[in-house]
């Protein structure tokens, strides 16, 4: 429609200030919105630096700590920590995973300890601790849905013990929310959370965490294949999520982030519950490595990844850029 030469609607006239830029904006991203997933060695006073990852190391409980301390600085709500074992502490069932003095659980306590009030996040999967790089024990050729998770229910009672506020569960075998909420509950872990990889897709971008955690170079030619989401559906992702939920996830986690914003979207709005979005790994390196190159401004791209997360219905994103955004948000 115009008048004359004129168009009648100016949708450039809400443009053309910032004041009105702010008021027209329709999401907001806030620090709340953040998780800053961290990696944990054995040893002292180490940052070993992961390769695929700049910017991202890999932290000695100490370390781990002050780095807890700089989330809590910049009131980042809650971390999720990640285990990096050496091969030797590897086999192929991940025994290591029922030690409840492992990395893992010393890392948890640690910063429990130091920081009450921040929030932690553990996966529950064996992938850490096998040998293979599996998030399972593999019988017959098969990752084993249902021994697995006998394993993964005292995995998760093991990190809520060492004070593990939310277990997410990233395996993906059926049937297991359900299972580590029942072991959860007779452990008298009643009012810890689980925050679910209900949707998580058997993806390339997973890569440098690979690496970070030194799994998954012996994944065989199918990867995860067999257990983990076909990048080509999003009806079935509808359904894993209401599984998830009825056997009682209290938040989901669409994984990756970018390329599936279209499944968090739908996730939001089909299901109306706390959706996370994570940013994984190689959405993290893809961005690094275009801004050192200088062909994309990072924290420009960085931020504009954020608003795409909270456009498509994300409560929060799981992000390796979560300090930087942190300190930018406080500089606004
Ligand atoms: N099950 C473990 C797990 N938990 C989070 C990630 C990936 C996170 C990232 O890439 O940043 C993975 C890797 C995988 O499933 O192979
Ligand atoms: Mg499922």
């Amino acid at each position: 429609m115009s008048r004359g030469q004129f168009p009648s609607t100016r949708m450039r006239r809400n443009r053309m200030q910032s004041f009105s830029r702010r008021l027209m904006a329709e999401t907001n991203l806030t620090v709340d919105d953040l998780i800053w997933p961290m990696f944990v060695v054995e040893g002292q006073a180490i940052d070993e630096p992961i390769a695929s990852m700049p910017g991202q190391y890999r932290h000695s409980i100490d370390r781990l700590v002050a780095k807890a301390g700089e989330a809590v600085g910049l009131s980042i709500p809650a971390i999720a920590i990640f285990p990096a074992l050496d091969s030797s502490m590897k086999d192929a069932d991940g025994t290591g995973a029922l030690d409840g003095n492992n990395l893992i659980c010393r890392a948890v306590r640690a910063v429990k300890d130091a920081y009450p009030d921040l929030g932690i996040i553990c996966d529950v999967a064996l992938d850490p601790f096998t040998d293979h790089g599996h998030d399972g024990v593999i019988r017959d050729g098969m990752v084993a849905n249902d021994e697995t998770i006998d394993i993964l229910c005292q995995q998760a009672v093991l990190q809520a013990d060492a004070g593990c506020d939310i277990i997410a569960p990233s395996d993906m075998m059926d049937g297991r929310v359900g299972a580590i909420r029942t072991a959860l509950d007779h452990a008298g872990h009643q009012n810890v959370i689980i925050m679910s990889y209900a949707a998580k897709y058997a993806s390339a971008f997973y890569g440098p965490f690979r690496e970070a955690v030194k799994a998954g170079v012996s994944l065989g030619s199918t990867g995860k294949s067999s257990y983990q989401m076909d990048p080509a559906n999003s009806d079935e992702a509808m359904h894993e999520i209401g599984l998830d939920l009825q056997e009682g996830a209290d938040m989901v986690i669409i994984k990756p982030g970018m390329p599936y914003l279209d499944v968090l979207n739908r996730a939001k709005t089909e299901f109306g519950v706390p959706c996370i979005a994570y940013q994984v790994s190689g959405e993290y390196a893809m961005i690094l490595a275009a801004a050192e190159n200088g062909w994309i401004d990072q924290d420009r791209s960085m931020m504009e990844s954020m608003a795409a997360f909270k456009r498509a219905g994300a409560d929060a994103v799981i992000t390796y850029f979560a300090p930087q955004i942190a300190t930018i948000l406080h500089s606004k």
